[in-house]
């Protein structure tokens, strides 16, 4: 995890006194009804901007300005606190954790000997009142001295009970949100209401929350995270809270029938050193995009109430308490276009094209749509600002349009009236569209994969060309095209003796193709051009891939036990296609290939697979030599576009390259990385190779490097 992420430039007095403005609107919004125009990014970006300029013009800070403050710019309300609901201050990775909990440590002058770790929920903070055990009232945070009443929202908020299973006065605090089904509950509920939909969870909660004259209900969910007594209660029960830690408080809320995050997988946990607080905030990292609500952060608390009694609070935060916050995973772009897609069972789904926007660590252009009744749940229009979420693995997706960002300028989404792959029917009948010839449909789309540049690259094999093919009979798979005959070709219509004699030839030549492409063309899920050179390295020959069961598979880097079974199993559907290729004469082993003579160590391989399975990288070591491997044993890394020797290369013949050269390509730059070469426009990999260190080459010097193999 990182540093402090980047802010925005002030330049000057107007800039600065503008941005305190957009800030303090932004928030009103966000904090108000949800309308916020600016994603959280952006804000704590602007915010960011704000606090560097005052610090440098101390003379210059507005009295209005939010830094500093709990909740610059939110509603306040007139239901005075009786303890001030604060903020969190924020570390951004282990690092920063460690310098906060050393300097806490000096402060209270001994080491904190239990942290409590919670995930941070993504929602709005409220105090809920009750008084004998029953729920009396609900009040918003709002400054941090005095919130609002909402205690209309009574009776619709899951986990907080209208009574507790003892008749206690005390104050519950914690997060108001909605989970991933009552927001698209929220959101049909609207869009039946008026057509639109609310951009996110946190917005749903936030409008939410506040609404009283809306014509339907939608439904929250609180989980707590503290506990107080009124200050002025002097009872046993009172008295017994302010003692416990704050764990135990915690273990008691939920004996009171109240949610907490204890039944969720990021329930809290006690630890009792920095390591394990770390290695909980990287497991909760990691589970993070498969919980069904949104969290933004991890919480670490002295668990002790002593540690915390002492520590005590600054005017914006807790000095006991921490947010280890997560990189952003929602952001708001606009969705500039759909394009539809059949996949391989013939199902058509919508894609959305974005205006380029950094997510989670990579730059998204595309995110699923579902299919054609998502968008008509969603009413997105073409045009629409949109809040698109994506976290770890999970494919970008678009959540929401932000309607309140509308100008009057969207259009909307054209719906295909035909297979976008085929140009046969849809069947519409069920939500997930499909086209009418089903599996079929997909042949044209897996010759053209088969046949495609970064495979078979037999040019000259345009869609409409497989397509008359295809209704002619001649072909029924890509393997049928090697046993085409001139004169077949000559009797498609439009086609010449020039067109069909250079056809021919590119066939030919795909015959020669190494097995790692050949193997990519099969179109195997899961196994694209990386992994399809991985196993052709691995293996060797085609007669070696299919006598490997899922065992001998799995070893193959980055196949696993998970895929593996798989993969066998649509090799074994594929036979007869394989035979055909077979008999044809198509290449069916890796020039060069070796059989692993020693178990090679690979600083990137697992080091608990079995030694005896060759699993790794083939260096090709012995003979050869290193000039004939370059690369050998490098994490290469490629970015930005090429230039000279290699500026007409894709970035797959880059990587065959790479590994030709003995080295292994990936797509990301990390510790492990030897190389990046970078070329124009390189982005944020050249910024994360820079600060790890990593040795960096241009075009011109790396095609040095490999020279001979180019
Ligand atoms: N998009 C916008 O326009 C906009 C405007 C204002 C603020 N914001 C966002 O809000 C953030 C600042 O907001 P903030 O001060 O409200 O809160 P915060 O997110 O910095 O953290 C404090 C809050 O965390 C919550 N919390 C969640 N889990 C908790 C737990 N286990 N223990 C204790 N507290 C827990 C509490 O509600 C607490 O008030 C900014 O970082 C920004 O991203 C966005
Ligand atoms: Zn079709």
């Amino acid at each position: 995890m990182t540093d402090a992420p980047p802010s925005t430039l002030l330049a000057d007095q107007t800039a600065y006194a503008e941005a305190v403005q957009l800030a303090l609107d932004a928030a009103a919004a966000y904090y108000g009804d949800g309308t916020s125009a600016l994603d959280d990014d952006a804000y704590d970006r602007l915010v960011r901007g704000i606090q560097a300029y005052e610090a440098e013009h101390p003379g210059e800070v507005l009295p209005e300005s939010p830094t500093g403050k709990v909740a610059g710019g939110a509603v306040v309300g007139d239901v005075p606190h009786t303890v001030p609901m604060l903020s969190l201050d924020n570390v951004f990775g282990a690092d920063q954790l460690a310098d906060w909990a050393a300097s806490l440590e000096r402060r209270l002058g001994r080491p904190v000997s239990a942290w409590s770790v919670e995930p941070k929920l993504d929602g709005l903070a409220i105090a809920a009142r009750y008084r004998g055990g029953r729920l009396a009232q609900l009040v918003t945070r709002g400054d941090g001295t005095a919130g609002e009443d909402v205690s209309h929202a009574i009776g619709t908020v899951v986990g907080l009970p209208s009574r507790l299973a003892e008749p206690v006065t005390v104050e519950l605090r914690g997060e108001v949100m909605m989970t991933a089904e009552q927001f698209e509950q929220a959101c049909a509920k609207r869009q039946a209401h008026d057509g639109t939909t609310f951009a996110n969870p946190r917005s749903a909660a936030a409008g939410t929350l506040r609404a009283q004259d809306r014509p339907y209900v939608c439904e929250l969910t609180f989980f707590g995270y503290g506990a107080l007594p009124h200050p002025g209660d002097d009872s046993e029960a009172a008295a017994r809270l302010r003692e416990l830690p704050h764990s135990e408080v915690m273990a008691w809320v939920a004996a009171q029938g109240v949610r907490t995050p204890a039944v969720t997988e990021v329930g809290g946990i006690v630890a009792t050193t920095l390591e394990q607080v770390q290695e909980r905030v990287e497991q909760i990292a990691a589970r993070r995009a498969g919980l069904p609500f949104g969290i933004d952060g991890i919480v670490i608390k002295c668990d002790l109430a002593a540690d915390q009694a002492q520590a005590g609070f600054g005017t914006r935060a807790p000095r006991w308490a921490v947010a280890y916050k997560l990189p952003a995973t929602e952001k708001i772009t606009r969705l500039v276009g759909v394009e539809w897609n059949t996949g391989r069972t013939g199902v058509i789904a919508p894609r959305a094209v974005l205006e380029p926007v950094e997510l989670d660590g990579s730059v998204v252009t595309y995110a699923t749509l579902h299919n054609a009744s998502d968008i008509a749940r969603r009413g997105l229009m073409l045009g629409d600002h949109v809040t698109v979420y994506k976290a770890g693995d999970v494919i970008p997706r678009v959540e929401a349009p932000v309607v309140h960002l509308r100008t009057g300028d969207e259009r909307p989404i054209p719906i295909p009236e035909v297979c976008p792959t085929c140009g046969d029917a849809i069947d519409a009948s069920q939500e997930r569209w499909r086209c009418v010839r089903g599996r079929a449909c997909r042949i044209i789309a897996s010759i053209g994969y088969a046949a495609g540049r970064d495979q078979l690259d037999i040019e000259g094999l345009a869609e409409k060309r497989i397509r008359q093919m295809l209704d002619a009979g001649m072909i029924g798979d890509f393997a049928d095209l090697f046993f085409l005959t001139r004169e077949q070709l000559l009797s498609l219509e439009r086609m010449g003796s020039t067109s069909t004699d250079n056809l021919l030839a590119a066939i030919e030549r795909a015959k020669s193709q190494p097995l790692s492409r050949v193997f990519c063309a099969l179109g195997v899920r899961g196994t694209g051009r990386s992994m399809s050179r991985r196993i052709a390295r691995h293996f060797g020959s085609m007669d070696a891939i299919r006598a490997a069961d899922a065992e001998a598979i799995e070893v193959v880097e980055g196949i696993g036990p998970k895929k593996a079974p798989s993969v066998v199993a649509e090799l074994v559907e594929l036979a007869p296609l394989i035979d055909k290729l077979v008999a044809a004469g198509v290449t069916m082993t890796e020039p060069g290939w070796r059989p692993p003579a020693l178990p090679v160590t690979d600083a990137d391989s697992d080091p608990g697979s079995d030694p005896g399975s060759g699993s790794d990288v083939q260096e090709a070591p012995g003979a050869g030599g290193t000039s004939g491997s370059p690369l050998a044993g490098m994490s290469v890394v490629v970015t930005g576009s090429m230039s000279g020797a290699l500026e007409a290369l894709t970035r797959n013949e880059m990587n065959e390259l790479i590994e030709r050269a003995g080295g292994k390509a990936s797509s990301s730059v990390s510790k492990k990385t030897s190389l990046l070469v970078a070329g124009e426009n390189a982005g944020s990999k050249r910024a994360k190779a820079e600060s790890l260190g990593v040795r960096i080459v241009g075009p011109e010097e790396f095609a040095g490097l490999v020279g001979d193999l180019l």
